[in-house]
């Protein structure tokens, strides 16, 4: 319970018809979990508009309304507050609601379009691994140090985002890792957290459907560092060409990091195979059991994390050389009959061409290298032909077939892929709509010492298909299958 206006604290507002002395039984956005006592905020989303559920919410127990339009005829003993926009009071009043419970610790945000899993959870795990209680927001899960709790989104809504940092403090947590995505900055879920840094992976095609445009998508994406504050980092890959322009107008302290130009963290691949990494960061040589240079990015961006928050340089060194990799992230088998099959969530582009050359770089182009890979339904269409392209390019034969279809129809999507095909590769392709039966697929195409990548899923252990979910675990179906196979 809390008193309207104490949620309400440095909101911006417009207008209040009634009694802000109201007491609050909790903060919602959606009328249909509406209960009791409850301040109903109204959104106006993609498909609907929250103002249209207002009536709805009130009937189902909501005493107080926060809205962008008033609506015309009022309910009695019902407070209405209007405010310009209902995404950042939403965020605001979710933050005093719980406490303010992102400065009760050292909040470090990662964003960019590849990366961010990666370099959010292995710096949960060096900083468990350094003996601190710690916290991570990220698409595979969110961890209350050790307690783990299912990941709906990449960055969850701001009511959702501060009662998991509100738990992180009843726990005694110091330091809480977690990641932001456009979509997440776009709709203000990470509106008025206190960040003590910010990390800039990469930026390439991703959620043009949601962006529209690339510009819009790094706007979106430098928006985040521009409300950093003066006494935060902010962390770049200067080799990025949209790194130093995320920092332009930023308060936060500027750091960069790079493998190709001159900057603050400079990293340098002395070997790159399928052991792992052998870096140089800064002066220091270190092993890592990751693979891939696009990696090697990942590692040095966790070492200057770690290091600008206040850990013993060696101390992170040595902890970085203990890292494993992430679930789905170029995770690999080597079956009975010497067969490896990687399963990567790249889902863009520019992931599938770094893991695809990642595969390249270490192979010794005796064996055959057989991709399967789809795209998400009900996202970005324009990264299909690119990523068929891609594919083709650099595998030797390529089954496509279907990712999440959601609620699009599979072989509509297929075509799509096979659209952007160069002529020379068509013959390295073909297409199965079931995934189940694409990657069967490639186990009987595949002999000894070949190699299967199946892109695009990474950890998922389901497919979406009309709204409905049903058990699909990449990894587990190519164990299996290779088994069955005798391979
Ligand atoms: C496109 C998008 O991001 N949509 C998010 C958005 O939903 P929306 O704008 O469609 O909302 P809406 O359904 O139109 O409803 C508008 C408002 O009316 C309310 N409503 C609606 C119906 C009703 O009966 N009563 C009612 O009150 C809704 O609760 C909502 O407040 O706001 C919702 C609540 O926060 C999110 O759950 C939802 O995420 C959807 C499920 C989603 O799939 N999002 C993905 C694209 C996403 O956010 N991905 C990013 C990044 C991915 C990456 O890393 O690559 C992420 O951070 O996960
Ligand atoms: N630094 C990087 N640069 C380019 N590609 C990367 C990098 N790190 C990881 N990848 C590739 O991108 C895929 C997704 O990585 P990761 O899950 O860490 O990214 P993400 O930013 O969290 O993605 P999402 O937007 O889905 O949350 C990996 O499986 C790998 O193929
Ligand atoms: N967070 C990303 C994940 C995409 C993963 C891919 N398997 C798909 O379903 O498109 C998104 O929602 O766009
Ligand atoms: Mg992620």
């Amino acid at each position: 319970m809390m008193q309207l206006k104490d949620i309400l604290y440095k909101v911006a507002i417009d207008t209040v018809a009634g009694d802000t002395g109201c007491d609050i039984q909790k903060i919602e956005f959606d009328s249909r979990a509406v209960g009791k006592d409850d301040l109903f905020v109204a959104i106006q989303g993609v498909q609907f508009d929250g103002h249209d559920y207002i009536d709805k919410a009130i009937a189902s127990g909501a005493i107080a309304v926060v809205c962008e339009r008033l609506p015309e005829v009022r309910e009695q003993n019902i407070t209405y507050v209007k405010v310009e926009n209902t995404h950042v009071a939403l965020a605001i009043m979710s933050s005093n609601y719980y406490g303010n419970p992102s400065a009760n610790l050292k909040l470090v945000g990662v964003t960019g379009t590849n990366g961010k899993t990666t370099i959010a959870t292995l710096l949960y795990q060096l900083f468990k691994k350094a003996g601190f209680k710690v916290g991570l927001l990220s698409t595979v899960n969110i961890m209350v140090d050790a307690t783990v709790y299912k990941a709906t989104h990449t960055t969850p809504d701001s009511v959702t985002l501060n009662k998991y940092l509100k738990l992180m403090n009843e726990e005694g947590v110091e330091f809480c890792f977690m990641e932001v995505s456009s979509h997440g900055i776009h709709q203000k879920r990470i509106e008025g957290l206190t960040f003590a840094g910010g990390v800039f992976t990469n930026l390439s095609h991703d959620h043009l459907d949601y962006h529209n445009t690339f510009k819009e998508y790094r706007d979106v994406k430098k928006e985040f560092f521009d409300a950093l504050p003066s006494s935060a980092f902010a962390l770049v890959n200067k080799d990025d060409k949209n790194g130093m322009f995320m920092l332009q107008n930023s308060k936060a302290k500027a750091y960069s990091y790079a493998l190709k130009s001159y900057a603050d963290y400079r990293g340098q691949i002395l070997e790159n195979s399928l052991g792992g990494l052998l870096l140089k960061l800064n002066d220091h040589e270190v092993w890592s059991k990751l693979i891939g240079s696009f990696n090697a990015y990942n590692v040095l961006a966790i070492y200057a994390t770690a290091t600008l928050l206040g850990l013993e340089q060696l101390e992170v060194l040595q902890l970085v050389s203990t890292l494993e990799s992430v679930a789905g992230r170029f995770q690999y088998i080597i079956s009975e009959g010497k067969v490896t099959a990687v399963v990567d969530y790249a889902h863009t582009p520019d992931a599938l061409k770094n893991v695809l050359e990642t595969i390249n770089d270490i192979r010794t182009k005796n064996e055959t290298l057989i991709t399967v890979v789809g795209c998400g339904g009900d996202r970005d269409v324009t990264k299909r032909p690119v990523m068929g392209a891609i594919a083709a390019q650099l595998s030797d034969k390529v089954v496509f077939t279907s990712d999440n279809p959601r609620t699009e129809d599979p072989d509509v999507i297929i075509k799509d892929i096979e659209s952007g095909v160069a002529p020379q590769d068509y013959k390295k392709t073909l297409a199965i709509t079931s995934r189940l039966q694409a990657i069967k697929t490639a186990c009987q195409l595949a002999n000894a010492e070949d190699i299967i990548l199946i892109a695009g899923k990474g950890h998922e252990t389901y497919q979406e298909i009309n709204h409905e979910r049903t058990d699909f675990d990449d990894l587990k179906i190519v164990t299996d299958e290779l088994k069955k196979v005798g391979k």
